[in-house]
């Protein structure tokens, strides 16, 4: 028995070369949509485990999946914090790991930070491609961090908002992010005024405290919660919650992980994989909320993604 090839490495710089989220996207919906199947020959992806890193105001959550049809074995271990303000200190630090279903050995460890930030960001836009309402003019952001600049890279890449403006706890950060999407962002002096009257809004902060209140929000809105991702952490107020058709990418992950539905005791009304499948309605005349927690099966589509295609640019004469 021949010894297996040891594992490749590809970091940062060359998961960010070969990954597109033009190629992500529909891997994600397919990925969404197999997971809420529940057949275990698709997916297997347990509740992520997280494990306190107390002493540091941390986690470190393990995502394992294992997708059967498709001969993709993976996990994520991803480190998240809750940093002061003013910390220099990353709030996310992720790696990931690709695995030979049959021999069990380690094929790729791969940067996950470019992953995190692609796939959470891609899968927040196909939240609002299946419900924000039709003729959505104004996307707000809440929070100037990487999922920030993640989100509005692809929003304004997937659809062509009239409006975009973005709010963080302090100016600087609000002019640092302007400038660094080079313009064409308004820059707002409250989380109130970056989100009255928007059709999108996405919560991308690190708060554990409501940021986004209903009572602020247009009726018929979509908004894409994708912060405060501890049962006891919050980015929206009960007002929201209870107003809004709640759609998540887990139900058990909600249910173990999302203070904003826990908290609150909204009722989870789908998972986008069933809207994907269409076995549950996309309600876009409504209020809705997509509180994302983030999937092992997401970053499972996105490792082999890059392995694929650093593979193919590696064979190339
Ligand atoms: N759902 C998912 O799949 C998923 C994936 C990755 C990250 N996240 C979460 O998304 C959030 C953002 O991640 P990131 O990598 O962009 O982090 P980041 O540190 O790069 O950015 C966080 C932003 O939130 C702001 N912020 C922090 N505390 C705040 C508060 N109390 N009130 C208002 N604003 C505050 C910061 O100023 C910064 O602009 C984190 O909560 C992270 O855990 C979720
Ligand atoms: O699924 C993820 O990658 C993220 C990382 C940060 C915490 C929440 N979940």
């Amino acid at each position: 028995e021949t010894m297996a090839e040891p594992p490749v490495i590809i970091w940062r710089q060359e998961v960010e070369s070969v990954l597109r989220y033009r190629d992500l996207v529909p891997r994600l919906e397919d990925a969404l949509g197999k997971f809420s199947r529940r057949d275990s020959a698709e997916v297997v992806q347990p509740v992520r485990t997280a494990v306190p890193l107390q002493k540091h105001r941390g986690f470190m959550g393990l995502m394992p999946t294992y997708m059967e049809n498709d001969g993709v074995l993976s996990t994520k271990f991803v480190c998240f914090y809750k940093r002061e303000k003013g910390s220099t200190l990353p709030a996310v630090q992720a790696t990931v790991v690709l695995l030979d279903p049959e021999r069990g050995n380690i094929k790729a460890v791969m940067d996950g930070e470019v992953i995190t930030a692609m796939r959470t960001a891609a899968v927040s836009a196909i939240s609002a491609k299946l419900l924000m309402a039709s003729g959505a003019e104004v996307l707000a952001i809440l929070g100037t961090g990487t999922q920030a600049l993640s989100h509005y890279t692809v929003f304004t890449e997937m659809f062509s908002f009239k409006e975009v403006r973005v709010w963080s706890r302090t100016k600087e950060n609000v002019e640092r992010f302007v400038r660094s999407v080079g313009g064409g962002v308004k820059g707002c002096g409250s989380a109130e005024e970056a989100v009255r009257g928007a059709d999108v809004i996405v919560t991308v902060t690190g708060s554990t405290e409501p940021v986004l209140h209903g009572q602020w929000v247009k009726a018929g809105a979509h908004v894409a919660a994708v912060g405060a991702c501890r049962p006891d952490w919050r980015e929206l107020d009960d007002v929201l919650m209870k107003s809004a058709v709640v759609y998540t990418d887990s139900r058990e992950g909600a249910l173990s992980e999302s203070g904003d539905v826990i908290l609150s005791g909204a009722q989870v009304f789908a998972e986008l994989g069933d809207v994907i499948n269409g076995t549950k309605p996309a309600e876009r005349e409504k209020t809705t909320v997509f509180k994302s927690l983030g999937m092992g099966v997401e970053d499972a589509v996105s490792a082999q993604l890059v392995f694929d295609q650093w593979t193919a640019k590696e064979t190339k004469p």
